[in-house]
């Protein structure tokens, strides 16, 4: 009954009557159709979508041409750094517009896909802000993203609620929650199951577009205090990418008649081109700014593919390349700087302990680990930090309340942090320090294989081995595994004098495979897409060029075209 494609074909299917949506000139919808999505996926919304992707296409295109320069210049030795033609940004006075009292106190950010339940439990957390995720922690299928707005949308309405029948539990909001951000996918990922001009919308648009359309009057009404919406943005490279959505938030603003610099938006820096120019994004956004976030995971990522073709800066073990390496300390320690002279939230990040349920004194050691975390970002001057967990949050709120310098609800003015200026590039790109295993090697592979195997199946944020795993924590082991084989590295941490090669990979995999059936069991290894998953993430390992995202090109297999409109016999 339906289609099945990478994107640009449809299945012929003989229904005798269709339903589909009402769209406007240009727009073709090639997801399935629901009464639900008809809610969001209205003509005057698809409309707004359609003229932002008109406007900022060749911008897009032009940015992303920016990104595969950028490439080939550091495939070719060049080493990121500072522009020296945009000095006078770093090292003129100005500051971003003041800080909207609604979001002034983000001391604990939870974070978490735009799942219904969820979006319900973050939202009573305790928390802040909830960070609500169309990017890492969410599989971009069509039934999740749509699903996803319809969920936010009636979050923003103050109308959410959700049933769970299996327990008989009706969850619904509190009368304090948490602020709503929405961090929307990035620059490089299209939406195959929306075509406009006869090509497929760009994710971040349809993402931004759809949920700005519908929310932006109720959230400036409940939530925002006169501002908003709030959206955290992901993966940047460069300040013309901050400048796109500069411009895209002011061609929202006219479009709502809504006074300009009312959306306001947290950066990620986590790409390595980002760190050296935080400045430059800042002042791009500077009327629609509120910080810069330390999104460790992607960054850490973000060094291995830069350095793709640097087997001089080979990574030690994943879980080495912790905060306390001096390149991220440097890097969170800039971002502090750079944040507060410029009158903004620094933010800290993700740890990727989560709670671990059956056993109280592991669970004890992952708080501590947490909380170890949480009090380096708060002495180091962060303003606030990320938590995945709603059970993390009291601790991370307990560590922020009690060390934080000053009295306001930040650190903004108390933690300049000026000796953090000095940072240079030589600190930011230093090679982080420590050893590589095979069990490094095995790690990476069966959380990579179990992680896309999630992905597959509609699931972008998963707990293995009590840690938690997403986009970004999966992509360095994708990039780490390509690099030890294309360079054959030793595995000098076992003093076995052990090399990494095809032939041992394809022995790790076939293990690991194993090691993960015999954990999850038959009857899940049958039914999951295990065996998808590994012939994936196996091919993007050993490919003799590094694909740029493992989810761009995992993207096909999650893309089902639904012939226009849907039976209704
Ligand atoms: C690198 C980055 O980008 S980090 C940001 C992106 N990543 C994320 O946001 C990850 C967010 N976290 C998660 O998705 C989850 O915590 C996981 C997948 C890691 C673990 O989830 P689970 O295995 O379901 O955790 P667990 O079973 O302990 O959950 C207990 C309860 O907490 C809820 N819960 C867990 N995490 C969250 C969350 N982040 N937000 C809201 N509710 C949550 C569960 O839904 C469950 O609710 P219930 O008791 O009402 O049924
Ligand atoms: O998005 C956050 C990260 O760490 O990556
Ligand atoms: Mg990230």
């Amino acid at each position: 009954m339906m289609g099945i494609g990478s994107y640009g074909y449809n299945v012929p299917i003989s229904h005798k009557m269709f339903v589909g949506y009402d769209v406007p000139e240009g727009v073709d919808i090639r997801g399935r159709y629901d009464e639900d999505y008809a809610r969001i996926l209205t003509k005057d919304a698809i409309q707004f979508v359609a003229e932002l992707q008109r406007e900022f296409r060749n911008h897009i295109n032009y940015a992303m041409e920016c990104r595969k320069e950028a490439k080939m210049k550091y495939n070719s030795g060049a080493l990121p750094g500072f522009d020296p033609v945009t000095r006078y940004i770093r090292e003129g006075e100005w500051t971003c517009a003041p800080v909207p009292p609604a979001v002034a106190d983000r001391k604990v950010e939870i974070t978490g896909p735009v799942e219904r339940k969820m979006i319900i439990n973050a939202l009573n957390s305790g928390a802040k802000v909830f960070m609500a995720d169309f990017e890492d922690a969410l599989s971009p299928s069509w039934e999740n993203l749509m699903s996803g707005q319809v969920n936010l949308k009636d979050a923003v309405n103050g109308t959410i609620s959700f049933h769970d029948k299996a327990r008989n539990r009706v969850y619904k909001l509190n009368d304090q929650t948490a602020k709503l951000f929405v961090r929307p996918r990035g620059w490089h990922l299209p939406e195959a199951h929306i075509f406009i001009d006869g090509e497929p919308a760009t994710g971040c648009l349809v993402d931004f577009g759809l949920y700005f359309f519908h929310n932006f009057a109720a959230f400036r009404r409940t939530q925002g205090q006169g501002y908003g919406p709030f959206f955290y943005l992901p993966k940047m490279e460069h300040s013309r990418e901050a400048k796109m959505w500069n411009s895209v938030f002011e061609r929202a603003e006219k479009m709502a008649g809504i006074e300009r610099g009312s959306i306001r938006a947290t950066v990620l820096i986590e790409t390595l081109p980002a760190v050296f120019q935080m400045d430059e994004i800042l002042y791009e956004l500077r009327d629609h700014s509120v910080g810069l976030n330390c999104g460790r995971w992607d960054y850490i990522f973000s060094y291995v593919k830069t350095f793709q073709a640097h087997p001089d800066r080979l990574l030690p073990d994943r879980v080495l390349v912790g905060m306390t390496q001096h390149f991220m300390k440097s890097y969170s320690d800039r971002l502090i700087w750079t944040c507060h002279r410029r009158g903004v939230h620094a933010m800290g990040g993700m740890a990727a302990q989560i709670p671990i349920r059956d056993d109280p004194a592991a669970n004890e050691a992952a708080l501590e680990l947490v909380r170890k975390d949480k009090l380096r970002e708060v002495k180091a001057g962060h303003d606030g930090t990320w938590a995945a967990h709603p059970g993390l949050i009291p601790a991370c709120l307990e560590v922020f309340n009690n060390n934080m310098q000053g009295n306001a609800p930040h650190q903004i003015q108390s933690m300049k942090r000026e000796d953090a200026a000095f940072i240079n590039e030589e600190d930011l790109l230093q090679i982080p320090r420590g050893v590589r295993t095979m069990d490094g090697l095995r790690l990476n592979t069966r959380v990579g294989i179990q992680y896309s195997a999630a992905w597959l199946t509609g699931t972008g944020s998963v707990p293995l081995y009590n840690l938690m795993e997403d986009a970004a924590t999966a992509e360095i082991s994708r990039v780490q595994n390509w690099q030890w084989l294309k360079y054959g590295v030793e595995l000098d941490g076992d003093g076995l004098g052990v090399k990494v090669t095809l032939d041992l990979f394809g022995r790790v995999v076939e293990e690991e495979m194993a090691r993960i059936e015999r954990e999850v069991g038959k009857e899940k290894f049958k039914k999951g897409m295990y065996k998808e998953a590994c012939k994936i993430f196996t091919r993007q390992c050993t490919a003799p060029t590094l694909d740029d995202f493992l989810t761009l090109n995992a993207y096909n297999n999650i893309v089902i075209h639904h012939p226009k409109g849907s039976s209704r016999l």
